[in-house]
């Protein structure tokens, strides 16, 4: 077992009673502090399944590369971590999709499926689990789950009587339903949240006892601070919680909806689509048979559109099953066009295949978590993305690598050496030697805390401010490298020489720490970075965080070391495609 440093030590938020401490550099085992006592750590992290009603779009992505930094940096953390995601399949709105595209539903289903699949697979969303909910071991759970709420009493016969809204798939009470009217002047009912029209609907079916968990989910939710996070969506379920809780109707007649599973034991039946969806979290993690593995380490990331479905429906669910909760429920808001929520159904949606190729897929990835913010809605527009990127992926990151590793500056491509003289630790200790500025030093605390930070937004998914705080180092070592301009230096005098590489060397470490830290976020990037470093891939993790260990007289496994092979620039200034421009123009006069 290696020794872990000290920063490990103080930023590590284990759960356990007993202070955890994580072998990062095995990957995969825990000790404890207090003995050696080895465990495993796990991680699950879900996005919701996309209903497959129409092509993915950026809102899409968003969900998945939030759920995919998480997992990505638990795996570096050495957390073993299942990342899942998937299509829902069922319900009326496929049924009809399907209808109109004159093809079977499954067929349809499989299509589009595909291209959520695709779609994941170009943008590096690394998850370990796909579902889809017209599986067999889905079929199976749903089943298993249904005749547990029954036997435990939690569902009955009943008469669903109210206001249903189709493209939401949900129902709503009377304070959710608002008046409009529709184009043709006529008088309709709508959901206040969502604005699409609702109709009172009436017809025999199962109901879940929902009105009965008000309390033991305020008590969840009080006992749990932190589980919904950020802090204004738990006011909002809280909220929810003191309104009307009538119970939930769960099926639907199978004469009105055939794409769907049917209750065990009435096929007359059709069980309820986001009961179905809901249950392919468990699924997922082995539902009936051996689920306990994972299911107590669940994280939902889900948009806040379908919040209510995740922190007071699925949770009932769970607790009528006798189930543990999920331990977070992350909520992000809503990529808009325009001001509008992008969304399939309005057809204002961004083609995220096609942005992937014209910003690369990094470029894409960075954009959404560097300006994605989970509180408030962000509107997308190209030119946003194409400013963003050149300033901080071209011109900062990647001008920074490329001055540093340029053959001018550094004719034998070596990691240079570090003089502790011209550097030294304090600068009440710089004798004369020492050639260091008060903003070199302010640039090293800002490094050297930079991991904690970022710890605590990957932590907490606030992507944003992680890449925030790095884009800031950035900029303060490129103000560094300005300052003392090594291009200035002459290499003949070994004195310069020596200054010369200390400034290098720390630009280099600098660079490793960002290029170490963005490997969630930008995975290629991150690669090509660290390999023109000449970082090996076990080099990568957490745990190999230490930052210019030479200043404190340890060893950095770096210096000396030949850089890896050049690969062209980093991230190349980008231009405003011609034929985005094309489909913005078009979207507008829409
Ligand atoms: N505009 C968006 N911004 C961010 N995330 C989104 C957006 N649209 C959808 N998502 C993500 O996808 C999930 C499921 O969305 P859904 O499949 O209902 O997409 P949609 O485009 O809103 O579809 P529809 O228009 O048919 O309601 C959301 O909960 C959220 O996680």
């Amino acid at each position: 077992m290696k020794l872990c440093n000290l920063s490990m030590l103080r930023n590590w938020k284990g759960k356990s009673p007993v202070t955890r401490v994580r072998s990062y550099l095995s990957g995969r085992t825990l000790c404890t502090a207090t003995g050696g006592l080895e465990e495993e750590e796990r991680h699950y992290v879900t996005t919701p399944i996309f209903y497959v009603n129409a092509a993915p779009h950026v809102g899409h992505l968003y969900s998945a590369v939030i759920a995919d930094y998480l997992h990505r940096y638990k795996v570096m953390r050495g957390v073993r971590s299942k990342f899942s995601t998937g299509t829902d399949e069922h319900g009326l709105k496929i049924q009809q999709a399907a209808d109109r595209a004159a093809k079977e539903p499954l067929r349809f289903c499989t299509e589009v499926s595909g291209q959520f699949k695709h779609l994941f697979k170009k943008c590096d969303v690394s998850y370990t689990d796909f579902i889809r909910t017209t599986e067999e071991r889905h079929r199976r759970a749903v089943e298993h789950f249904w005749t547990v709420l029954q036997d435990r009493g939690f569902i009955y016969k009943g008469s669903y009587e109210g206001w249903y809204s189709t493209p939401d798939e949900s129902f709503l009470t009377a304070s959710q339903v608002g008046d409009a009217t529709d184009p043709d002047g006529r008088a309709v009912k709508i959901s206040l949240e969502s604005g699409h029209k609702v109709e009172w609907m009436k017809e025999e079916n199962y109901m879940f006892r929902l009105s009965e968990f008000r309390s033991p989910l305020q008590r969840w939710l009080k006992e749990n601070a932190e589980v919904i996070q950020p802090k204004r969506f738990r006011h909002a379920v809280l909220q929810w919680l003191q309104d009307d809780l009538p119970d939930l109707s769960v099926s639907r007649q199978q004469s009105r909806l055939q794409w769907g599973i049917p209750v065990p034991g009435d096929p007359e039946q059709t069980v309820y689509v986001w009961l179905d969806a809901l249950i392919n979290y468990l699924t997922v993690a082995g539902y009936p048979r051996d689920h306990s593995h994972w299911w107590g380490v669940a994280h939902h990331v889900v948009g806040k559109d379908i919040l209510k479905f995740h922190a007071v429906y699925w949770p009932a669910f769970l607790l009528a099953a006798g189930l543990p909760l999920p331990r977070t429920i992350f909520v992000h808001s809503h990529w808009t066009v325009e001001g509008q929520k992008m969304s399939k159904s309005r057809g204002n949606v961004v083609d995220p295949l096609e942005r992937s190729r014209s910003f690369t897929t990094d470029g894409l990835r960075y954009f959404l978590l560097r300006q994605g913010v989970p509180d408030s809605d962000c509107d997308y527009y190209d030119d946003k993305v194409v400013k963003l990127l050149n300033t901080e992926l071209a011109d900062s990151l990647g001008g920074l690598l490329n001055r540093c590793t340029a053959r001018t500056l550094n004719p034998t491509q070596v990691y240079p050496h570090f003089c502790v003289e011209c550097f030294p630790s304090h600068p009440a200790a710089s004798g004369d030697g020492g050639r260091a500025v008060s903003e070199d030093y302010r640039m090293l605390d800002s490094v050297c805390a930079l991991p904690s930070l970022v710890e605590q937004h990957y932590e907490g998914l606030q992507a944003y401010k992680a890449l925030e705080v790095i884009a800031g180092c950035v900029r303060q070592t490129n103000g560094f490298l300005q300052r003392h301009a090594p291009w200035k230096l002459d290499r003949r005098n070994p004195e310069e020489l020596r200054w010369l590489d200390t400034v290098l060397h720390v630009s280099l470490e600098c660079l490793r720490i960002y290029g170490t830290l963005l490997q969630p976020i930008v995975p290629q990037l991150a690669d090509k970075l660290l390999s023109r470093l000449g970082v090996g891939l076990q080099e990568r993790f957490w745990g190999n965080l230490q930052f210019l260990a030479r200043q404190r007289g340890g060893v950095c496994p770096f210096e000396g070391r030949t850089l890896g092979p050049e690969s062209g620039v980093l991230f190349s200034r980008l231009e405003r495609p011609k034929e985005i421009k094309g489909e913005s123009k078009r979207s507008k006069k829409a």
